[in-house]
């Protein structure tokens, strides 16, 4: 049946949280739980112009800022990249990161969708 604009949201931001939940689970050091600061990252405002975090993502999707998978799963790439890209190879932030991303492309890979998709209601 032709579902209604707002339900289809709903599915859409309780797939996104399912998805946050499996990536957070993801870091358990929290390194990427909360937006990074000047002050344990020095200049790092100067050096990053789109700053993300998992906190900033469940804020966007608790206010449907997120009309896509995709636009929800180009945030959490951007998070990863930023890591990648202040933080030196052999560091633990950027080491994190990689680890990260692979595990979120892998989760939001068109054959784990299907079955994520099959199981909504
Ligand atoms: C929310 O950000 C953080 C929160 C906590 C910690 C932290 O507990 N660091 C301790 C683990 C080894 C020192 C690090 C970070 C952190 C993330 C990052 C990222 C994501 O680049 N970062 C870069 C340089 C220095 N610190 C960090």
């Amino acid at each position: 049946e032709t579902k209604k604009p707002n339900e289809n949201r709903q599915t859409l931001q309780q797939l996104l949280t399912h998805l946050l939940r499996a990536l957070e689970r993801r870091d358990p050091q929290q390194l990427f739980a909360w937006p990074v600061t000047d002050r344990i990252a020095p200049n790092y405002s100067r050096l990053i112009s789109k700053p993300m975090d998992f906190e900033t993502i469940r804020r966007n999707i608790q206010s449907n800022q997120y009309t896509s998978l995709n636009a929800f799963v180009a945030d959490f790439k951007l998070m990863c990249d930023n890591a990648m890209t202040y933080n030196q190879p052999e560091t633990i932030y950027y080491k994190a990161a990689k680890r990260l991303l692979h595990a979120g492309l892998k989760l939001t890979g068109p054959e784990k969708l299907k079955t994520l998709l099959s199981a909504l209601p």
